[in-house]
C-alpha cells in the first residue's frame, strides 16, 4: 500500500527500526526527533498516519508533550491517522490520547506484525472517512500486460471467489489486491493486510481468530482476530508462501468451515471475508507440497492474478518515472525536472530486479541528490551488475528491491573487517531468497526487526 507515514519519536533507533520497517511496505516514511520540526513538515504535506511518542523529554512519563502535539495535528485540513507510542504501558495515558482522537495506542517495544496491523487499520479507518484510499493507490501503466491486467482485475472483483495474486517482490501484488476489493461489492468494508510471513507462530491464532480474556497470560482483554475485524470486507493474506506448514493447517481449517474459535472461546464465529493472498514464491515451490499444502492451494487460488516483472513491461517505465519523481519533487519542494534522454534510455533498458519498488525508490533518491537542470542516470544510483565475488547470481534483489551494491559485495573477498563481513552475509542471503526478508532473517538466526536494523546500517 502507498502511503506518507511520519514517525515522531526523540529515540533515533526506535524511529530508524519502524521507518525501515514501514518503508518497505508503504514506500514514504519520514521520521522527527524534535518537534519542533513539525509546523515546517506539514507545510510540506500532511502525513496518512502519525507514530506519536507521547514523551519526548527524558525522565517525562505523563504523555503532556504528545498529548499538545495530538492538538496540532487535529486541527490540519485533513488530519492525519494518530496511533500514540509509549514505553509506558500506561493506560490512562492511553485513555486520554484516544479521547483526544488518537485511532489506537501501542507501546515499545513494539511487535512488528502489530505495528504494521495497526498502521493498515488506520489507514482503512481514514479511507473510509475520507473517501479516496490514502496516498496513491493507483495501479499505473499502459503496457499491453497492464492493460490486461487491470480487465482481469474488473472482472474477477466483483465475484466472491478467493483470489491469489503472484509475482516478484515490489511488482505492485498489494496495489493489485487493493484495487480488487476497491471495485468489491465488499468496497465498503474495509481491507485487511496480514503479513503472514511475520506472524510469529506462538500468536498466529490470537492474531487471526482473536482470543477471550484471560485465555492466556498476556489476554488482558477479549480481543477480535483479523477475521473478525474484517467482516464484510477482505482479508488480505500477504507472503502467504512463507506460512509454516503448522499455520498453514490452522488457516485451512477456518478456510474450510468458514468459522474460527477464539481462543478460550467455547463456540466457533462465523466469518465473512473474502480472501486475497499474496505471494513471491515462484509456481513450481508453491505446488511442492514440502512448502504449501496443496488443499490450502486450491481454497485460495479460484483465480490466480500473475503480475509481471516490469522488466517484461518497460514501456511503464517512462511513466512511473514520471509520476515518482513528481510526487517526490513537490513532497521535497525540489524544482520540476526532464530526465536526461540517455538516463531515459538506460532506466528503460534496466532489468528493475526490485521491480516497481526499487523504481520509486531510485526516484526519491534523484530527486534528493540530483544537482543538474535535469536527471542523469547516476542520480538514480542503479547498481550495475555484481561481479559476483561470493557466487551471488546478477542482480540480486535485496530490501526494498536495490540490488548489491558491487563495490560493498566484493569488499570481504579483500578486506574482511566484521562488518564487510556481515554486509556481504546478509546481501548474499537475501540474495538466496530473492530478497524475502522472512525466509533471510531465519536463515541467519535474527529477528526480521534485527534484520531491518541491520539493513539500514549497511545501507543495504
Ligand atoms: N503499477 C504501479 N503503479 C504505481 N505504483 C506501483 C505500481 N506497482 C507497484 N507500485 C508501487 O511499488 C511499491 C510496491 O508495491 P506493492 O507493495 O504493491 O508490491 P508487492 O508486490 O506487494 O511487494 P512485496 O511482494 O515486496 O510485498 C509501492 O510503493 C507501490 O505503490
Amino acid at each position: 500500500m502507498t502511503a506518507y507515514i511520519l514517525i515522531l519519536d526523540d529515540d533515533a533507533d526506535v524511529a530508524t527500526a519502524a521507518q525501515l520497517l514501514l518503508r518497505r511496505r508503504y514506500g514514504q516514511v519520514a521520521t522527527l526527533s524534535d518537534p519542533a520540526g513539525l509546523p515546517a513538515l506539514l507545510a510540506r504535506g500532511v502525513p496518512d498516519v502519525v507514530l506519536l511518542d507521547l514523551n519526548f523529554t527524558p525522565g517525562r512519563i505523563n504523555g503532556a508533550e504528545g498529548l499538545a502535539l495530538m492538538d496540532v495535528l487535529r486541527t490540519q485540513a485533513r488530519p492525519p491517522a494518530v496511533i500514540a507510542m509509549t514505553a509506558y504501558a500506561d493506560v490512562p495515558l492511553a485513555v486520554e490520547a484516544l479521547k483526544r482522537g488518537a485511532g489506537d495506542f501501542i507501546t515499545k517495544p513494539w511487535d512488528n506484525a502489530r505495528l504494521i496491523a495497526a498502521v493498515d487499520q488506520a489507514l482503512a479507518r481514514r479511507q473510509a472517512v475520507h473517501g479516496a484510499a490514502a496516498g496513491s493507490p493507483e495501479l499505473m501503466g499502459e503496457s499491453r500486460a497492464m492493460r490486461e491486467l487491470k480487465a482481469l482485475i474488473a472482472s474477477v472483483a466483483p465475484t466472491e471467489a478467493n483470489v491469489m495474486v503472484l509475482g516478484e517482490n515490489g511488482v505492485g501484488k498489494e496495489l493489485v489486491a487493493r484495487a480488487i476489493h476497491a471495485a468489491s461489492r465488499r468496497a465498503a468494508g474495509t481491507m485487511l493486510a496480514v503479513d503472514m510471513g511475520a506472524l510469529p507462530e506462538s500468536t498466529f491464532e490470537s492474531e487471526l481468530f482473536g482470543h477471550r480474556r484471560g485465555s492466556f497470560t498476556d489476554a488482558r482483554s477479549d480481543r477480535a482476530g483479523r477475521f473478525q475485524a474484517a467482516r464484510g470486507g477482505s482479508l488480505f493474506l500477504d507472503e502467504i508462501g512463507n506460512m509454516p506448514l503448522a499455520a498453514q493447517a490452522k488457516l485451512l481449517t477456518a478456510l474450510e468451515r468458514r468459522e474460527v474459535t477464539p481462543i478460550g472461546a467455547d463456540k466457533p464465529e462465523a466469518i465473512d471475508v473474502r480472501i486475497i493472498s499474496a505471494t513471491n514464491l515462484d509456481e513450481a515451490r508453491l505446488f511442492d507440497p514440502s512448502v504449501f499444502r496443496a488443499d490450502l492451494l486450491f481454497r485460495l487460488n479460484t483465480i490466480v492474478i500473475r503480475v509481471p516483472p516490469l522488466r517484461e513491461r518497460r514501456e511503464d517505465v517512462p511513466l512511473l518515472l514520471a509520476h515518482y519523481l513528481k510526487m517526490y519533487e513537490s513532497q521535497y519542494q525540489r524544482p520540476s525536472r526532464e530526465v536526461a534522454a540517455v538516463a531515459m534510455d538506460a532506466l528503460t533498458r534496466h532489468d528493475w530486479p526490485g521491480n516497481v519498488r526499487a523504481l520509486r525508490h531510485a526516484c526519491e533518491r534523484a530527486v534528493i541528490l540530483g544537482q543538474g537542470a535535469e536527471y542523469a542516470v547516476a542520480d538514480f544510483g542503479l547498481a550495475t551488475a555484481p561481479a559476483a565475488p561470493l557466487g551471488y547470481p546478477p542482480h540480486a534483489e535485496v530490501s526494498g528491491g536495490e540490488s548489491v551494491d558491487r563495490a560493498a559485495a566484493a569488499a570481504p573477498a579483500t578486506d574482511a573487517t566484521l562488518d564487510a563481513i556481515e554486509r556481504a552475509a546478509i546481501a548474499a542471503t537475501l540474495a538466496q531468497f530473492n530478497g524475502n526478508i522472512s525466509h533471510a532473517a531465519k536463515t541467519l538466526g535474527i529477528s526480521r526487526a534485527a534484520l531491518y536494523r541491520k539493513l539500514g546500517k549497511h545501507g543495504i
